[in-house]
C-alpha cells in the first residue's frame, strides 16, 4: 500500500483508491437531465415537524429535505441528530438553515411553524400569534418555490390554511390543510377497538374543523366493506346512537388528553402528514380528508372557507373533492362547522 500525494493510499495499479474503487461509475454516462430531484421542506423543526421529517425519511419519499426553524442551535441539532440515522436509512440529504433560499425548489413545503396550545387551551385561541408568523413565513416559501403545494399544520389549522392561501396567491388546489386527517385516524383506531378489528380495515371520515366542532360521518363508515351500522346489527353488538357520540367525543377530546399528559401531540400527526406527503410526492390520487377551498361544495356557500372534506390528492395537490353520502343531520353539522370558521375568519378582516 503506499500513498498518493494527496494522503490517501494507492492500489496495486497506482490509482487512488477512491478513484479506483469508483473507477467503473466515474467513466458511467451521467444521470440523465429528466432525472427529477424529489424535494420536502419543513418549516418549524418542533416537536411536530421532527415527527414528520423523520417519518419522512423512513418512507423513501424524497432526495432531499429541508428543515427550517427560527432557533439556529436547536435546528442545527436536529439536522445532525438525523443525518447520524443515514446508516438506517433511505439516501437522503438533509439540509437545515434560518434562512429560506434552502427551500428553493421544493415540491411539497409543510408549514408547521408557530405557537401551540397549553394545557386546555382551544386551537383557535393560537390563531392572532400564528397569522403574525404565517405573514413573515409563506411569502419567502412562495418566492423560493413558486410551484410547490403547501401543507399547512399549524394550528389552528383550518383558518391558518385560508391564510396561507391568501399570503401565496396560489390556486387553491395548491394549498391544503392536514385538516381532519388525524382526527380520522383517531376515530378509526377507536371504532377499530371497540369492535376487535384492524383500523385499516376501518374506512371512516371526521369532516370540517380540526378541532371542536368537527363532524363524525356515521353513515358512511363502513368495516371490511360492510356498512358499520348494519355490520353492528349482524355481530350482534349493542350500539346505541349515545355510544357513537361518545367515540365521536372521545375524537374531539383526544389531542386535549395528550397534551395534558405529555404537553403535545407528534407521533400521531407525525405519521398522518407523511402519509398525506407521500400521496402526493407519488402522485397515488388517494381520498384523505384534509381542509381544502369548500366554497361550493355540500351547499357550504358562506365564504371563501377551507374546512376539512374527503379530497382526491395527488403531484398538483387536490385533483378533487369527493361526493359522499351525507344524512340532513351530517350536512348541517357540517355547514354549521364552516361558519364557526367564518365567523373566526371574518374578525381578523383579512
Ligand atoms: N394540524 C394538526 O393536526 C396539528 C397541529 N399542531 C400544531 O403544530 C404547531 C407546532 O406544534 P409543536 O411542534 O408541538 O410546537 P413547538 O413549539 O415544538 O415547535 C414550533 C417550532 O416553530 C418554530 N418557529 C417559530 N417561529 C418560527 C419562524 N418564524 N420560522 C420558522 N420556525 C419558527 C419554533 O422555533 C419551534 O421550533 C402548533 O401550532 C400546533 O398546535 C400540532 C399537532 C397536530
Ligand atoms: C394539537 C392538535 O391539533 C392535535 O393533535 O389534534
Amino acid at each position: 500500500m503506499h500513498k498518493s500525494t494527496s494522503g490517501s493510499s494507492l492500489g496495486p495499479d497506482g490509482l487512488d483508491l477512491t478513484q479506483s474503487f469508483f473507477k467503473s461509475i466515474l467513466n458511467a454516462s451521467p444521470p440523465s437531465p429528466t432525472n427529477r430531484h424529489n424535494k420536502i421542506s419543513v418549516i418549524g423543526a418542533g416537536n411536530v415537524g421532527m415527527a414528520i421529517a423523520q417519518t419522512i425519511l423512513t418512507q423513501d419519499l424524497v432526495d432531499e429535505l429541508v428543515l427550517v426553524d427560527a432557533i439556529p442551535d436547536k435546528l442545527r441539532g436536529e439536522m445532525l441528530d438525523l443525518q447520524h440515522a443515514a446508516a438506517f436509512l433511505p439516501r437522503t440529504k438533509i439540509q437545515a438553515s434560518t434562512d429560506y433560499s434552502v427551500t428553493t425548489g421544493s415540491d411539497l413545503c409543510i408549514v408547521t411553524a408557530g405557537a401551540r396550545q397549553l394545557n386546555g387551551e382551544s386551537r383557535l385561541n393560537l390563531l392572532q400569534r400564528n397569522v403574525a408568523l404565517f405573514k413573515k413565513i409563506i411569502p419567502p416559501l412562495v418566492r423560493y418555490s413558486p410551484h410547490c403545494v403547501l401543507l399547512i399544520v399549524s394550528n389552528p389549522v383550518d383558518v391558518l390554511t385560508y391564510i396561507a392561501w391568501k399570503l401565496s396567491g396560489f390556486p387553491s388546489n395548491r394549498v391544503i390543510g392536514s385538516g381532519t386527517n388525524l382526527d380520522s385516524s383517531r376515530f378509526r383506531f377507536l371504532i377499530a377497538d371497540h369492535l376487535d378489528v384492524n383500523a385499516q380495515d376501518v374506512q371512516a371520515y371526521i369532516v370540517g374543523e380540526h378541532g371542536d366542532s368537527s363532524v363524525a360521518l356515521w353513515s358512511s363508515i363502513s368495516v371490511g366493506g360492510v356498512p358499520v351500522l348494519s355490520f353492528l346489527e349482524k355481530q350482534q353488538i349493542a350500539y346505541e346512537k349515545e355510544m357513537l357520540e361518545n367515540i365521536h367525543k372521545e375524537v374531539i377530546n383526544g389531542a386535549y388528553e395528550v397534551i395534558s399528559l405529555k404537553g403535545y401531540t407528534s407521533w400521531a400527526i407525525g405519521y398522518s402528514v407523511a402519509n398525506l406527503a407521500r400521496t402526493i410526492m407519488r402522485n397515488q390520487r388517494k381520498i384523505h380528508p384534509v381542509s381544502v377551498l369548500a366554497k361550493g361544495f355540500y351547499g357550504i356557500d358562506g365564504g371563501e372557507v377551507f374546512i376539512s372534506l374527503p379530497a382526491q390528492l395527488g403531484r398538483g395537490g387536490v385533483l378533487g373533492v369527493t361526493n359522499i353520502h351525507m344524512t340532513e343531520e351530517e350536512m348541517k353539522r357540517l355547514k354549521d362547522s364552516a361558519t364557526t370558521i367564518l365567523e373566526v375568519q371574518n374578525q381578523l378582516g383579512i
